[in-house]
C-alpha cells in the first residue's frame, strides 16, 4: 500500500466570520497529478495555506507524510499565484532559484553552499531556463518568470509540488508546454493543482476535486455534472468546454 503524501482530515476554517472551508478531507497520494477546481472564494488558496502549515484550521489536522511536525513542510514546493511576486524586484534569474533553499539551510550565518548551488543549476535545467539565469526576472517573459517560480519550488527537491493558479498569464502554447514539464515532474514528486478554470484541467490528472467551502471528491480524474452543480451552484455546460484535452465526463444520472 501506498503511503499517502498530504492527508487533509476534516479541516475546518472560519476567517473574518465566516467559514471558508468546512469539513474538508482528502488525500494526496504519491503518484497523484490533483486538480482542485472551485470558483473565486471558493477556498482554494486558504486550502493550500492551511496544507503550508500558514493557516492553522480551527478543527482537524492535516499531516504531512503521516505527521503533523511543523518540520515536514519543508517536502513541500509551492508556487503561489504569479500576482503575488514583485517582478520589479532587482534579482538575478539564479539569485531567485537559489532563494529556494534558505527555507532548508539549518547552519548560521545561513549561507549557500556548493549543493544549494548544484541544486539551483539542476532546477533551472528541468524548468529549461538555465540560459536565463543571469537575466534579471523583470525582464523575463510571464511564461518565462512562471518557469522561474516553479525551479525556486524544486530547488528544495520536495514531494509534493503545489500549485495556486499557475497558468493565468501564459497562452495556450505556452500552457501546453508548461502542463508537458508538469507530467514529467510527476515521476519526481505528486502534483496538486488549483484554479478557478474548469476549463484547464490538463489530461493527465489522476484526480480532481471541486472546491466551494466543502470539498466535492470523487476519486477519479473525472468531474462529474452533479460535482460541478454542487460547486458552482448552477448548472454548468460540460459541452461547452470540449476541448479535446479535457478530461470532463459525460453527465452520468447514477453519479
Ligand atoms: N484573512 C482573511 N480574512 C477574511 N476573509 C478571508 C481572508 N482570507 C480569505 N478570506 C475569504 O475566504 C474566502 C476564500 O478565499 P480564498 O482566497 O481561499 O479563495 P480562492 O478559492 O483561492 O479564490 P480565487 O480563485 O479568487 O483565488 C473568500 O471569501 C475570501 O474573501
Amino acid at each position: 500500500m501506498k503511503n499517502p503524501v498530504i492527508e487533509v482530515d476534516d479541516v475546518w476554517v472560519r476567517l473574518g466570520g465566516q467559514t471558508v472551508l468546512e469539513g474538508v478531507s482528502l488525500t494526496i497520494d504519491p503518484d497523484d497529478f490533483y486538480a482542485i477546481i472551485g470558483p473565486n472564494g471558493g477556498g482554494k488558496t486558504t486550502l493550500l495555506r492551511v496544507i503550508l502549515g500558514l493557516l492553522p484550521p480551527c478543527r482537524g489536522e492535516v499531516r504531512i507524510l503521516g505527521s503533523t511536525e511543523a518540520a515536514m513542510r519543508k517536502n513541500l514546493g509551492y508556487v503561489p499565484q504569479l500576482r503575488t511576486f514583485d517582478f520589479e524586484y532587482p534579482i538575478t534569474v539564479r539569485e531567485m532559484v537559489l532563494s529556494g533553499r534558505l527555507g532548508h539551510i539549518s547552519r548560521r550565518p545561513r549561507r549557500y553552499d556548493a549543493v544549494d548551488r548544484a541544486r539551483a543549476e539542476e532546477a533551472l535545467k528541468t524548468m529549461q531556463i538555465a540560459h536565463l539565469a543571469d537575466r534579471q526576472i523583470r525582464d523575463l517573459s510571464g511564461g518565462e518568470q512562471q518557469r522561474a517560480i516553479i525551479a525556486r519550488a524544486l530547488v528544495g527537491d520536495p514531494k509534493v509540488l503545489l500549485l495556486d493558479e499557475p497558468t493565468v498569464y501564459v497562452d495556450a502554447p505556452t500552457e501546453a508546454q508548461f502542463y508537458g514539464t508538469l507530467d514529467r515532474l510527476r515521476a519526481r514528486m505528486a502534483i496538486v493543482l488549483v484554479t478557478h478554470d474548469i476549463g484547464v484541467i490538463p489530461e493527465h490528472v489522476t484526480r480532481v476535486a471541486c472546491l466551494n467551502r466543502r470539498l466535492y471528491t470523487h476519486d477519479t480524474k473525472e468531474i462529474t455534472a452533479d460535482m460541478l452543480e454542487a460547486t458552482y451552484r448552477c448548472p454548468v455546460d460540460l459541452i461547452a468546454h470540449g476541448v479535446p484535452h479535457r478530461v470532463f465526463s459525460e453527465h452520468s444520472e447514477e453519479e
